[in-house]
């Protein structure tokens, strides 16, 4: 079976031919270079209508010099394109540019989200069976998991795309676009800068540490330490969310995609993650990691081979196409990124090595080598500090907690009562999930946030439901932190539970029950939250 892939979703005008039998790729790209500034969608726009029918013409010469002889004509079997996300204008040229030449081929057409495409390019090349993937891309960044026939977002960017967070940093220092790759050649020669850090469950933001880097720019700090503690900071973020995803469903194989994948730090961080917990990491080479036609065309492949084709009038292009829209055909609807955990002796969590005694568990915040030393010792004592602080207050205000016994937060160390006989993810129930709301509600009702709450975050036994891991929690009255809050809550469950309507909609009644209506309502606005930008 042989696949010709069209890519233009923004900026890079790409075909590829796709060889199933023989696994070879071959990829014709044309880059469109804004003379200054960003990606103006027009001129992109118009790239993609002079670079398209080039690119796509030097495959098919490609296709016509390889194409078996029996075979008849060009030897392909479909064509495959991005229908979105991505720039409107770009989009509808590549749609056109498929449905014509699919027509002209006398073969069918297929419709791929390229978001997906990043993660299964990973997939593909890997062997791996079910990974988590890590897209970090210019528009996008969020962390995907396969379970019950979708990709789940397990979590994502709250403001911009990372590469886009980066390309308006270089903006305001004048440097021509992509910025990316200028930040890690500059970082190289800069001293750690330290920078706002922010994560919140497996979800996390831009926006404040890039203020940050332009002001410490303004104020004379060398650019160079900036660009340093840009990365240090970001891709630090990006692996621990990354090890969050991997520790709440428990798989062990994770796979980056998408084009600041091709950042050398970010792809040492993220194997060093690996390594220190044991799990597998792929990243694909740099040619399938930017946008590229091979990973269209790959997938193209697998959704042809499924049946998965869509007639000329329902080949509409959608720029807001998000990945958990995609009914996925090419996979077995029971395969799930959500493994079994086998917890015994000593737990491995995201951020810390948690021992069970008998009746007492000691928590220590390892060093992780993938952070710098300076960002290291500071979020271990001062999440330390935090979760023993906030194990307490939650306490006196009546929700379930454990006893805090000691805490010595400069070894990371803290020593705690053992409650609980399972973690909520293994014993989900509707009742439980109210519980969560209203403990939630109280928490935030005297004015912090806990700033993970998942479903492994959650201890319980038969009647009682008990919060832990109070380490990313925080003093706020905010309304949107503790929408938030909530928010992370109700994602972990979507994430991992299958039939999750009834356990969400228990969530929000607990919480109603309790909390402030405000609350709710801002919820549904992060909800309804578009986060392409
Ligand atoms: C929807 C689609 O159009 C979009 N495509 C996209 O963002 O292009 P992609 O090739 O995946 O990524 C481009 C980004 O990747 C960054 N980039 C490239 N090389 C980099 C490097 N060495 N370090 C950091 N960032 C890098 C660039 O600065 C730019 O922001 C997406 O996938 O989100
Ligand atoms: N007080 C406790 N009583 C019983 N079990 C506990 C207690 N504290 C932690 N555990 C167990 O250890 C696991 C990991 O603990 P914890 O969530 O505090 O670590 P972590 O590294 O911060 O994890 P993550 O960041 O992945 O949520 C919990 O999911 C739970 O199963
Ligand atoms: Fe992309």
């Amino acid at each position: 079976m042989r696949i010709v892939g069209i890519e233009g979703t923004a900026w890079a005008a790409s075909a590829a031919l796709y060889d199933a039998e023989t696994d070879d790729v071959v990829i014709e790209s044309d880059p469109y270079e804004p003379d200054s500034g960003g990606i103006h969608p027009r001129e992109a726009a118009e790239h993609m209508g002079s670079a398209i029918p080039e690119v796509v013409s030097t495959i098919l010469d490609h296709a016509a010099s390889t194409a078996s002889e029996d075979g008849d004509g060009l030897d392909v079997d479909a064509v495959a394109f991005s229908r979105g996300p991505g720039l409107g204008p770009c989009l509808r040229i590549v749609g056109t540019a498929a449905r014509a030449l699919a027509q002209t081929l006398s073969v069918p057409l297929v419709g791929v989200n390229h978001m997906v495409a990043h993660l299964e390019i990973g997939r593909h090349r890997s062997g791996f069976e079910s990974p988590v993937c890590l897209n970090a891309s210019g528009a996008n960044a969020h962390l995907l998991g396969y379970h019950d026939g979708r990709y789940r977002i397990l979590g994502e960017t709250m403001d911009t795309g990372v590469g886009n967070a980066i390309d308006k940093f270089t903006r305001h220092l004048g440097w021509s676009h992509p910025g990316g790759p200028k930040v890690e050649r500059r970082a190289k020669d800069g001293e750690y800068h330290d920078l706002p850090y922010v994560v919140k469950g497996m979800d996390f933001s831009f926006s404040g540490i890039m203020s940050a880097a332009k002001d410490a720019v303004d104020d004379g700090v060398p650019v160079e330490d900036v660009c340093a503690g840009l990365q240090e900071t970001i891709f630090a973020m990006l692996t621990e969310v990354a090890e969050r995803a991997l520790s709440l469903t428990g798989t062990d194989e994770l796979v980056l995609g998408g084009g600041v994948g091709q950042n050398e730090r970010l792809r040492e961080m993220l194997a060093s993650m690996c390594e220190q917990r044991g799990a597998d990491f792929y990243a694909p080479e740099p040619r399938f990691l930017r946008d590229n036609a091979g990973m269209i065309a790959v997938l193209g492949a697998k959704m042809y081979a499924a049946g998965d084709t869509v007639e000329i009038p329902d080949s509409s292009v959608d720029p807001n196409f998000r990945p958990d829209e995609v009914a996925v055909t090419w996979r077995g609807g029971d395969e799930s990124v959500v493994r079994d955990p086998t917890a015994s002796g000593t737990i491995r969590g995201a951020e810390a090595t948690v021992t069970i005694e008998s009746d007492r568990v000691i928590k220590r915040r390892v060093p992780k080598a993938y952070r710098h030393p300076a960002l290291d010792d500071r979020l271990r004592a001062e999440r330390t500090r935090a979760e023993a602080r906030l194990t307490s207050a939650a306490r006196r205000v009546g929700v379930p907690t454990p006893v805090v016994y000691d805490v010595d937060p400069a070894e990371g160390t803290l020593l705690f009562q053992r409650v609980g006989d399972d973690d909520l993810a293994a014993a989900l129930s509707e009742e439980r999930c109210r519980a969560v709301g209203r403990h939630l509600a109280a928490v935030h009702d005297a004015g912090f946030v806990h700033g993970d709450p998942t479903t492994r975050n959650v201890r319980v036994d038969g009647e009682r439901t008990y919060l832990i891991d109070f380490g990313l929690g925080y003093h706020t009255g905010h309304v949107e932190d503790h929408a938030m809050d909530l928010h992370v809550f109700k994602q972990s469950v979507a994430g991992t539970a299958a039939d999750a309507e009834p356990l969400l909609d228990a969530v929000e009644s607990g919480y109603a029950a309790v909390g402030d209506g405000a609350v709710l309502n801002r919820l549904r606005e992060i909800e309804g939250r578009g986060r392409y930008q």
